[in-house]
């Protein structure tokens, strides 16, 4: 069996001065596996996927990505490692609004000579890989010339979801990344990223505070608040 492309060990955490947030069984992430996680709003969801990607360091537990530890890495190798195995779409898009949609795409192929050659093989040259991924994502190559801070907030989300994609990453890890589609887009976006992630053999971690859209994934990992008036740590539920 291929190794799992996320592994993490038991794993707590609180941030400075603030209550036990993060309290995880030990879990991993199998190649092209699509995990859902969901919980209520502040129960650290944001904080996991901030451990799961190298952002922040577990203080009680470890994270590998790719076999890799990221408490092992110095930062610059850390950052190199992330350009490499993980695409991440944000709540915030992060493109440099001045650049076209399609130089936002590219732009893991800057950092990332593997996720270059990756895309570059898979449709035929780097420019025609980033253009076929923003088209599936429905955005015509017109708007792909456009710089991205004159789309819809919506359309840059979808390129920041194909920016993701490019290159075909191990792992895609997404913060409710349809939040500023409109309801009858979301499925459907949805839907075309998991096919994507499929096609690319990427796995795919999403946090999302709506269950509706667990639909299509093969895991769903409940995260509970461990702050809130409720059943006590012990019995809490729904954990796998
Ligand atoms: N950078 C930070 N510094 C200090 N505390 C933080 C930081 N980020 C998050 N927290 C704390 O951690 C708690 C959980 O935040 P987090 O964003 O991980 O939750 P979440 O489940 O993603 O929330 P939401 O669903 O509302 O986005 C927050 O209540 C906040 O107090």
């Amino acid at each position: 069996m291929a190794a799992p492309v996320l592994c993490w060990s038991a794993l707590r955490q609180a941030w400075p001065g603030q209550p036990l947030l993060l309290d995880l069984p030990p879990g991993q992430v199998a190649v092209g596996e699509r995990l859902f996680l969901h919980g209520p709003s502040g129960c650290g969801k944001s904080t996991l996927l901030a451990l799961f990607c190298g952002m922040l360091t577990a203080q009680s537990g470890q994270v590998s990505l790719q076999g890799q530890d990221w408490a092992a890495l110095p930062a610059g190798r850390r950052d190199a490692w992330r350009a490499t195995h993980l695409g991440f779409v944000g709540q915030q898009f992060n493109l440099l609004p001045w650049w076209p949609a399609l130089d936002n795409v590219l732009l893991p192929a800057r950092f990332s000579p593997a996720r270059a050659r990756a895309a570059a093989a898979a449709a035929g040259g780097l420019e025609a890989a980033a253009l076929d991924l923003l088209e599936r994502m429905g955005l015509s190559p017109a708007l792909a010339r456009q710089p991205a801070g004159q789309l819809s907030v919506g359309q840059q989300q979808r390129v920041a979801a194909a920016r993701a994609l490019l290159g075909g990453p191990a792992l895609l890890v997404a913060d409710e990344p349809t939040s500023a589609l409109d309801e009858d887009s979301r499925a459907a976006f949805l839907q075309t990223w998991q096919q994507a992630c499929a096609q690319a053999g990427s796995a795919l971690v999403l946090v999302s505070h709506d269950r509706r859209l667990a639909e299509g994934f093969d895991r769903v990992l409940h995260l509970p608040s461990l702050n809130r008036a409720g059943p006590p740590a012990g019995t809490r539920k729904g954990l796998s």
